[in-house]
C-alpha cells in the first residue's frame, strides 16, 4: 500500500548507523551495489540516492521497488513514499489524498517525525500530526466514514517524515530481513543438501554479510537425480536474495565414498560421512579464499548431531563451522524456510537411499571414529573436492 503520488522508496538499514564512519561508508555503499543489482534482476527503474543513514530511490513503480529492497539483506524497512514540500499545509494535502485513495473504513492515526534544528520548520511532530490529523479525518467525513483516532492499534495509518527540505508521506513500513548488507563480510563454504535446514543456515549467513559458496555432496545411488535437482533449487532460491554474488553450485561426487563407508562402517558411517564433507568444504574454502564453513544442523535433532558427535565432526577441519541453527527447534527452521521460500524446493520427494544405520552412535569417541574410518578418507575429500562441477546458477 503506498499514497498515490509515490515517487521513492525510502530505505532503511539498522545496524549500520553504529559503525565508525569509515566502515559505516562502505556498508552503505555495498548495500546501494546491492539494491541496485536487485532492481536490475528483477527489472525495476530507479535511481539510487545514498543519504546518510539511509537510501532513497527514486522510481515510478514504488511497489515492485519496496518489495524488492524488502528482500535485500541489511535493510530493515522499507516504504514508498510520496515527496513532498516541508509545509504544514503540503502534507496535510499529501495526507488527504492518500485517504482517498487507501482509506477502507476503520480507525485511523497519523505519525510524524521531524529531523532537522528546530529553526528548520516554524512547527512541531505533533502540530503536523494534529494538522495532518484533522485533514485525514475531514477525508474519512467526505467519504461518508466516521472519523475514529486510535493511537494504539489504528486500522489505517499514516506517517510523515519532515526533513529540511522535504518532507514524505507514507503508509507502510514493510519489514526487511535485516543484518548486513551481502559482501561485507569474507565468503564461507555453504555444505547444502537440499534439506529443510541448510537452505536456512546458508541464508542465514548471507543475513550477516557473508556471501556463500554452496557446495552439495552427491551420494550416488544413496542420493540420486531428484536429490541433486532438490538441492539446486533451493540454491537457486538463495540466489534470487544475492544478486551480484556468484552463487555457483559445486557438486561433489561422493557415491563411491559413500557405499564405501555403508558396507565398511556400521553405526559409525554418518560420522565419517560428515567427516568427507567438512574435509570436502575445507578443501574448496582454502581454494575460494572462504574463512568458514556454515551447515544446517540443530544440536540433537540427529544423531550425527549430538553434542558428541559434533566435536568429532568437527575436528575433521581446522576452520570454523558455523552452525547459526544450532539452537534453534526444528519448526522454527521451518517456519524460517517457508517465509524465505526454500521450503517448497525442500519437501520435494527424493526417494533417496537413507545413509544412516539404524542403530547410530550417539556419544563416539573421535579415536574410534578415526580408527574405523579409511585412513585415506579425508585425502579422498580433497581429490574429490578439486574433481567437483560447478553448476552456474542464475540470480
Ligand atoms: N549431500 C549433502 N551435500 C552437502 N551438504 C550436506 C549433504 N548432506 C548433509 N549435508 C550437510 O550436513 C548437515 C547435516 O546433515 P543432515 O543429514 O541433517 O541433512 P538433511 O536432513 O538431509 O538436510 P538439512 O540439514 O538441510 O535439513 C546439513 O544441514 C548440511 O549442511
Amino acid at each position: 500500500m503506498h499514497p498515490p503520488d509515490a515517487d521513492s522508496v525510502l530505505v532503511r538499514h539498522g545496524e549500520l548507523g553504529v559503525k565508525s564512519d569509515q566502515v559505516r561508508r562502505k556498508m552503505e555503499h555495498q548495500l546501494a551495489d546491492n539494491l541496485r543489482a536487485m532492481l536490475d534482476a528483477r527489472d525495476l527503474p530507479g535511481d539510487i540516492d545514498q543519504r546518510r543513514n539511509r537510501l532513497f530511490i527514486h522510481t515510478d513503480h514504488p511497489e515492485g521497488v519496496t518489495a524488492a529492497a524488502a528482500d535485500t539483506f541489511g535493510v530493515t524497512s522499507a516504504s514508498a513514499v510520496a515527496t513532498t514540500d516541508p509545509t504544514l499545509s503540503e502534507i496535510a494535502d499529501t495526507l488527504a489524498e492518500t485517504t482517498r485513495e487507501q482509506y477502507d473504513g476503520g480507525t485511523f492515526a497519523v505519525e510524524a517525525r521531524r529531523a532537522g534544528p528546530p529553526s528548520a520548520h516554524p512547527f512541531s511532530s505533533s502540530d503536523i500530526e494534529s494538522t495532518g490529523g484533522t485533514a485525514v479525518g475531514e477525508t474519512i467525513t467526505d467519504m461518508g466514514g466516521e472519523p475514529v483516532v486510535d493511537l494504539d492499534e489504528p486500522d489505517f495509518e499514516l506517517f510523515v517524515e519532515c526533513r529540511a527540505d522535504k518532507a514524505y508521506v507514507f503508509c507502510e513500513k514493510r519489514a526487511g530481513p535485516g543484518g548486513l548488507p551481502l559482501g561485507t563480510q569474507r565468503p564461507v563454504v555453504a555444505l547444502v543438501s537440499g534439506g529443510i535446514d541448510s537452505p536456512v543456515a546458508a541464508w542465514k549467513l548471507m543475513k550477516r554479510g557473508a556471501p556463500v559458496i554452496p557446495v552439495y555432496v552427491d551420494l550416488g545411488d544413496y542420493g540420486g537425480p531428484d536429490h541433486r535437482a532438490r538441492a539446486r533449487s533451493t540454491v537457486e532460491t538463495l540466489a534470487a536474495y544475492a544478486p551480484g554474488h556468484d552463487l555457483s553450485l559445486s557438486v561433489v561426487d561422493a557415491g563411491d565414498v559413500v557405499a564405501d563407508l555403508s558396507e565398511d562402517l556400521g553405526s559409525l558411517r554418518m560420522l565419517a560421512l560428515r567427516r568427507f564433507m567438512l574435509a570436502v568444504a575445507e578443501a574448496i574454502a582454502r581454494e575460494r579464499d572462504a574463512v568458514g564453513i556454515v551447515t544446517g544442523e540443530a544440536i540433537g535433532q540427529k544423531s550425527s548431531q549430538t553434542s558428541a558427535n559434533i566435536a568429532v565432526t568437527d575436528a575433521a577441519t581446522t576452520l570454523p563451522v558455523h552452525r547459526p541453527n544450532l539452537t534453534v527447534d526444528k519448526s522454527e527452521i521451518t517456519d524460517r524456510a517457508r517465509a524465505i521460500g526454500t521450503f517448497e524446493d525442500s519437501t520435494i520427494d527424493t526417494g533417496c537411499n537413507r545413509v544412516a544405520p539404524s542403530h547410530p552412535e550417539t556419544n563416539a569417541s573421535l579415536e574410534a571414529v578415526r580408527a574405523a574410518e579409511p585412513d585415506d578418507l579425508l585425502d579422498r575429500a580433497e581429490a574429490r573436492a578439486r574433481d567437483r562441477a560447478v553448476v552456474p546458477i542464475e540470480s
